[in-house]
């Protein structure tokens, strides 16, 4: 008998079809603009200036960009699972959990617990379910919060599994007013248990709360900069009194805090991970891992199984590397002004990818496959295997064991687990192994995510987006200005590193996965890039006009021969200067002279329509992602909202991290990761909420964004008054309308800096300084443009 099939994949046709029509339309009008760029070029007697070269410079690369990015959109499918069709519990694949957590301070441990909670109460089986918790910060808080962990849990799983309670995460569901009990059982007994339950968690916040204060101070001393041995630790309990809570199966949970010395380079979160991967590898070494940051708790229990309706399905499996979640948070409002929410990667681009080969793998959020992370070994024998993996026997025989396909129990004797799991946790395992450069996550880029999917993308692997209308996983997002942008640094130096590197995807991946894919993460390795013509675009058609120099007219012999035309056609003269030319195309001209709207025709056609297609280009833009976004539900707002975002982020953070890549290219730099902050004072979150910009942040933030909306200010209404009292609408209207745009989009800006009162306005120190350096490139500009 043929089975159901445990998943489907739907093309998303109508999309298909309005994205492919319209990057071919666009890309036909890009051809027209770079045809007529590239004549004017060769047709003009004299040498181009520079800024018009450089402008040229950013419209090709913002081309390549937008390029790269449709092959996104050219073939976007949904997913739909089937879990109810899966095999037996008994028949399941035992999953290891690993979550991460590096500072007890930015990641609050009870933030870090309930993840944990929420991770171990996932519906899957207990005897198949194994969660590990890796500590970078070694701190005796979170290990204290563990032990506590474990006892709550003992009654927070039987309570979920006997009213099958949908919300896992005890935080969450204490605080949320909807009941979610679904249980055959009485409503009152529910009402009952639930006041128990809730009075036990009371009692374990103030536990980890508690251990905080009374450990912080002896924290800070151990755990400074002297770095800290190996710890792990398999909570467990003696065996209590309470006879029904002592019967509740539960998952393994270990605690692992691997040892971190000051002189060896510890690669951060891939690192941990690799630690995870060995020491869970010896314990439980189960054949799939779900990796979670420990700010992202489980929000629906099915995702395991969902999961595994992939994993599971021998169609996809042989190839499947790895099943990826969407990133969703819980703590973004409505107006969403920092784009917290990453909706152009998380709602448009992953469901596009995964119509090709697969989504880029997203740090958090996935459930791999063990193997893939181990490479194909089938060849090799145990010298080479040490080689691969170090010297850890025990380890070797897992690796045998999962490519056997044969389960591991955890039987051997405490101390021996103990001694084995600490060398595996130890600084010096790695040394002279293949550890970060061919197995498990990779060390080369701090987007360790990234790069490692690259990888296995790269090597014939695939990966699918699971994307189920419940989110799997919420974690919490940026809600400031500052956090927003320093992630953002981070992530883009990440990315530009590998753009830098031998493994620059247009180079290593061409030759290794399908053009489309490839272009996927080519756009992700040029993003970066976006600072170069945004910064060319926010300054030079602005000096320029502040200059007298037009930057966006009809070549000089069109605009005569308009004249003639017109004179011809209307019997009437019109100078230059007297009208305005907005379009032409075959056969028709659309002129306004002095005011009114005139429509010629011409015998002819007009070899000037280059400003309709500069038109087109733009506008077709715009309202290209305006379809987009509205067809995802999402609002104008966001549409503006991301506008914003992208230019605050190309003139800060993309260029900020590409800096910071290029000097780590050049070994001035060193790599590092700041985690994100997860906890938010008071004042930030009451910004947040009434969709106000939060200025508090570094002056080096702050400063490239002010100083061009004063720039471009400053653009604008020298433009304009041009414009109105010389009449030179056609010379000055394309550079003053760009201005305009880049103030209406970055209004927040204007507004902070000169009508908010508030703390979160733009600090006056900040804008006095970039009044300067304003004044200073204007200054350089007029020097450099009369010359
Ligand atoms: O030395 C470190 C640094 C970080 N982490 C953990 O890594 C996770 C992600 O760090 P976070 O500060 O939250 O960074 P984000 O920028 O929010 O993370 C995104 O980007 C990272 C890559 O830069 C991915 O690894 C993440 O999964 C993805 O959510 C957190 O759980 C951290 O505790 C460590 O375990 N060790
Ligand atoms: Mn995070």
């Amino acid at each position: 008998m043929k089975s159901l099939p445990l998943n489907v994949c739907t093309p998303n046709i109508p999309s298909a079809i309005i994205n492919r029509s319209y990057s071919i339309l666009h890309f036909a009008a890009l051809v027209a603009l770079f045809y007529y760029r590239l004549s004017s070029l060769l047709l003009s007697k004299s040498n181009p200036s520079l800024p018009y070269l450089l402008v040229f410079a950013s419209e090709v690369l913002l081309s390549i960009i937008w390029l790269f990015d449709q092959a996104y959109v050219w073939r976007p499918v949904s997913r739909t699972t089937f879990p109810e069709r899966l095999p037996e519990d008994e028949e399941l694949p035992g999953i290891d959990v690993f979550i991460c957590t590096a500072d007890p301070k930015k990641e609050p441990p009870l933030e870090v617990m309930n993840t944990v909670l929420s991770a171990m109460a996932l519906e899957y089986p207990p005897d198949k379910l194994s969660v590990y918790l890796s500590d970078d910060g070694g701190s005796s808080l979170t290990l204290k919060g563990m032990r506590e962990t474990w006892l709550f849990a003992r009654s927070w799983l039987p309570f979920c599994r006997r009213f099958g309670i949908k919300t896992r995460c005890p935080k969450v569901y204490f605080s949320s007013l909807e009941d979610d009990y679904s249980g055959p059982l009485d409503f009152v007994e529910y009402e009952e248990q639930k006041e128990k339950i809730k009075r036990k968690y009371e009692l374990f916040k103030e536990c980890v709360n508690r251990a905080g204060e009374n450990i912080e101070s002896e924290d800070a001393r151990t755990t400074s900069n002297k770095g800290h041995p190996p710890v792990i630790e398999v909570i467990d309990d003696e065996p209590q009194n309470d006879a029904g809570i002592k019967q509740a199966k539960m998952p393994l949970l270990v605690y692992v805090s691997r040892e971190k010395r000051p002189s060896h380079s510890h690669h951060f979160k891939a690192g941990a991970l690799n630690v995870l991967l060995r020491v869970s590898g010896i314990m439980t070494n189960s054949p799939y891992i779900l990796v979670l940051d420990c700010d992202m708790y489980c929000n629906d229990p099915k995702s395991a199984r969902q999961a595994m309706c992939f994993h599971l399905d021998p169609k996809i499996s042989p190839s499947l590397a790895f099943v990826q979640f969407p990133q969703k948070f819980h703590n973004i409002n409505k107006y969403d002004i920092y784009d917290g929410q990453l909706r152009k990667l998380f709602v448009i681009r992953w469901p596009g990818i995964d119509g090709l080969q697969g989504p880029i793998l997203s740090g958090t959020g996935f459930y791999m496959k063990r193997e893939a992370l181990y490479g194909n070994l089938s060849q090799k024998d145990v010298l080479h295997l040490k080689q691969s993996f170090g010297h850890s026997n025990e380890f070797i025989m897992s690796v045998h064991k999962i490519y056997q396909h044969s389960a591991i129990k955890y039987t051997e004797s405490s101390s021996k687990l103990q001694q084995e799991a600490q060398f595996l946790a130890s600084c010096i395992y790695e040394k002279n192994t293949l550890w970060g450069e061919e197995m498990g996550f990779l060390y080369h880029s701090v987007v360790e995510d990234y790069f490692t999917g690259f990888i296995l993308h790269c090597k014939g692997q695939t990966s699918v987006f699971c994307n189920p209308s419940k989110p799997a996983f919420l974690g919490s997002s940026t809600t400031n200005l500052s956090d927003l942008l320093v992630q953002g640094t981070r992530w883009n130096s990440g990315l530009f590193e590998v753009t830098l590197s031998k493994f620059c995807p247009f180079i290593y991946g061409i030759l290794r996965m399908p053009l489309l894919q490839t272009m996927c993460y080519g756009y992700l390795a040029l993003q970066p890039l976006y600072f170069l013509p945004l910064w060319c675009l926010a300054t030079l058609p602005q000096l320029c006009l502040l200059n007298g120099i037009p930057m966006y007219p009809p070549r000089k012999s069109v605009m005569e021969r308009h004249c003639w035309l017109f004179t011809i056609v209307c019997g009437n003269t019109a100078s230059e200067g007297q009208y305005f030319f907005i379009s032409g195309c075959k056969g028709i001209t659309v002129l306004l002279v002095q005011g009114a709207l005139k429509f010629i025709c011409l015998p002819e056609q007009v070899s000037s329509s280059w400003f309709l297609v500069y038109s087109f280009i733009f506008l077709a833009s715009l309202l290209k992602h305006l379809e987009e976004v509205l067809s995802t539900g999402a609002s104008i707002q966001t549409w503006i909202n991301e506008q914003r975002i992208w230019m605050i982020k190309s003139v800060t953070a993309y260029t900020y991290g590409s800096l910071d890549a290029i000097l780590k290219c050049i070994g001035m730099r060193e790599a590092s990761f700041l985690p994100t902050n997860k906890v938010a004072d008071d004042e930030q979150v009451a910004l947040y909420q009434m969709g106000k910009m939060n200025f508090q942040a570094a002056t080096v933030i702050l400063t490239p964004i002010v100083t061009l909306v004063i720039l471009n200010m400053a653009s604008f209404f020298w433009g304009a008054a041009r414009m109105v009292i010389a009449g030179s609408w056609n010379e000055t209207f394309g550079q003053a309308f760009l201005s305009f745009y880049i103030l209406v989009v970055n209004y927040p800006v204007i507004e902070g800096m000169l009508l908010r009162k508030d703390k979160g306005r733009v600090p006056t120190p900040v804008t006095v300084l970039s009044l300067v350096i304003t004044i200073c490139l204007l200054c350089l500009g007029h020097m450099a443009l009369n010359c």
